[in-house]
């Protein structure tokens, strides 16, 4: 088990990159199965999920070329299907979330598709329902094995395209679906589609393969199937979710970052939702500038004067990825919020780590915690924790580099799956952070 020692209390300077897009580039590192011609994908991001799916890819029998930092050629020509009935792939498959979007390519291209159940955070029940109910939809029989926990889906005749209603707008799911139904006979119509820039990504990518999807961006999808697809090269958004975090840990830190080519049409509520922090965050062309908040940043309220409220929702709504970051960051604000976490039912337990730092938040309930901030008149202390989750994770790490003294976070293999070496990119702009092994 790695750990970060941090030393907080230390404003930072200078201007971070950030990494591809962990979600983004596990949709499209799938979709790479759905042709046998090949397929370059740029900006992929170096962290432990995304090495993970690479190497379940490998073993598939992808033929993978390293062609520069971040970038890789694939070639999905002659695939060893029988991994996906052995023990290996039982382990393999299971050690994160995005290893499920395998299943919509491989059933629309061999058909056929096997899972067992994924990993990924800790956050509450995460199912799987909307994913197979879409293949169940485009013709696919499935079978669960409740011993095992492998999931498998078979479709011998090919699927034919139908009008599907999601039973929600699952990321992943949307996405499984969508890779299932391209090359599907016929035309499908998914409504209620999760619409996030990674999907809206992973549509253009297919399209460029020779696809037909209409309706990019929306939650109503047209699929016209096509026989095949071809391949082509694709370039992976800047992530968001690491974007948000540099703009939680300038404010609360007190320093002065540039965060360069965000991409700012592709982030939605995210600076607006910071802005209602009283952060300031500042464009400047595809940069987002944050200024030394060294008086300090004030909660808004809602215009008739009541409380604020910041709560996630399916894209374009807030996404639940950052409510961690937004709740650590409320601490040293001055005023309240309550933040509403809707998706996920787990993930708001780490408050309880923050509370031992000196952090004033009630946990209402599993979904709910009301943070007042101390407006940096009290600055947390020191302390020695676990990181639960990814984004948790990243708050802990935020908030002890804030801290007064010097802070151990353990577990530091949950950050390592969604950032890209952050120790040395933060020692970069003058954070005091030691990883041991
Ligand atoms: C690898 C990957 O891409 N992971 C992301 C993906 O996970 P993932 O695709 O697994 O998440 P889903 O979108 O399926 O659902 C997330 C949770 O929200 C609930 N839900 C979802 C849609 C909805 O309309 N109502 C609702 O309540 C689900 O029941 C579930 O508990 O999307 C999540 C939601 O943005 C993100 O947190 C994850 O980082
Ligand atoms: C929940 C997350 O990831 P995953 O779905 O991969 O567990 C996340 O990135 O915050």
């Amino acid at each position: 088990m790695g750990t970060f020692q941090i030393e907080g209390g230390h404003q930072l300077k200078g201007s971070i990159q950030p990494q591809g897009a962990k979600n983004e580039a596990l949709q499209i590192l799938c979709a790479v199965l759905l042709t046998p011609e090949k397929v370059v994908i740029d900006n992929i991001p170096d962290i432990v999920d995304v090495n993970k799916l690479i190497t379940i890819l490998s073993n598939l029998g992808v033929k993978i070329q390293k062609l520069g930092k971040g970038k890789y050629s694939f070639k999905s020509d002659a695939l060893h299907l029988e991994y996906l009935e052995s023990e290996q792939f039982k382990k393999e498959g299971g050690g994160l979330r995005g290893s499920i979007m395998i299943v919509g390519p491989l059933l629309a291209r061999f058909g056929k598709g096997y899972i067992p159940r994924p990993g990924g955070d800790k956050i509450g029940r995460r199912r799987l329902d909307t994913h197979f109910e879409g293949m169940i939809k485009l013709g696919a029989k499935f079978r669960y094995n409740k011993e095992e926990r492998f999931y498998g889906v078979e479709a011998p005749e090919g699927l034919r395209g139908t009008f599907m209603l999601l039973d929600e707008a699952s990321v992943t799911g949307t996405a499984n679906i969508v890779m299932a139904a391209v090359m599907a006979e016929g035309e499908t119509t998914i409504y209620n589609a999760a619409c996030e820039p990674y999907l809206q990504q992973l549509c253009k990518m297919l399209n460029k393969m020779g696809a037909k999807i209409s309706g990019i961006g929306s939650n109503m999808l047209k699929i016209e199937g096509v026989k095949a697809l071809n391949g082509c090269e694709h370039s992976i958004l800047p992530d968001m979710i690491e974007i948000g975090s540099w703009i939680g840990l300038a404010a609360m830190t007190k320093s002065e970052i540039t965060i360069k080519n965000v991409s700012w049409n592709d982030l939605g509520l995210i600076p607006a939702t910071f802005r209602k922090l009283g952060i300031t965050v500042e464009k400047r062309g595809d940069d987002i500038f944050i200024p030394a908040h060294t008086e300090g940043y004030e909660i808004e309220t809602f215009i008739d004067g009541s409380f604020m409220t910041i709560s996630d929702a399916p894209w374009p709504g807030f996404t639940p990825d950052l409510l961690s970051i937004v709740l650590v960051v409320a601490t040293q604000a001055k005023g309240e919020v309550l933040i509403h976490q809707k998706m996920f039912e787990s993930r708001l337990f780490f408050v309880d780590k923050l509370i031992d730092m000196g952090a004033k938040i009630i946990l209402c309930d599993p979904h709910r915690a009301t943070v007042i901030g101390h407006d940096f008149k009290s600055t947390l202390k020191a302390t020695t924790m676990s990181s639960p989750d990814i984004r948790a994770g990243i708050s802990l790490l935020i908030a002890a580099l804030s801290a007064k003294g010097t802070s151990t976070i353990h577990n530091i293999e949950q950050i390592d799956r969604g950032y890209e070496n952050i120790d040395e990119r933060l020692r970069a702009i003058g954070a005091k952070i030691i990883r041991t092994a």
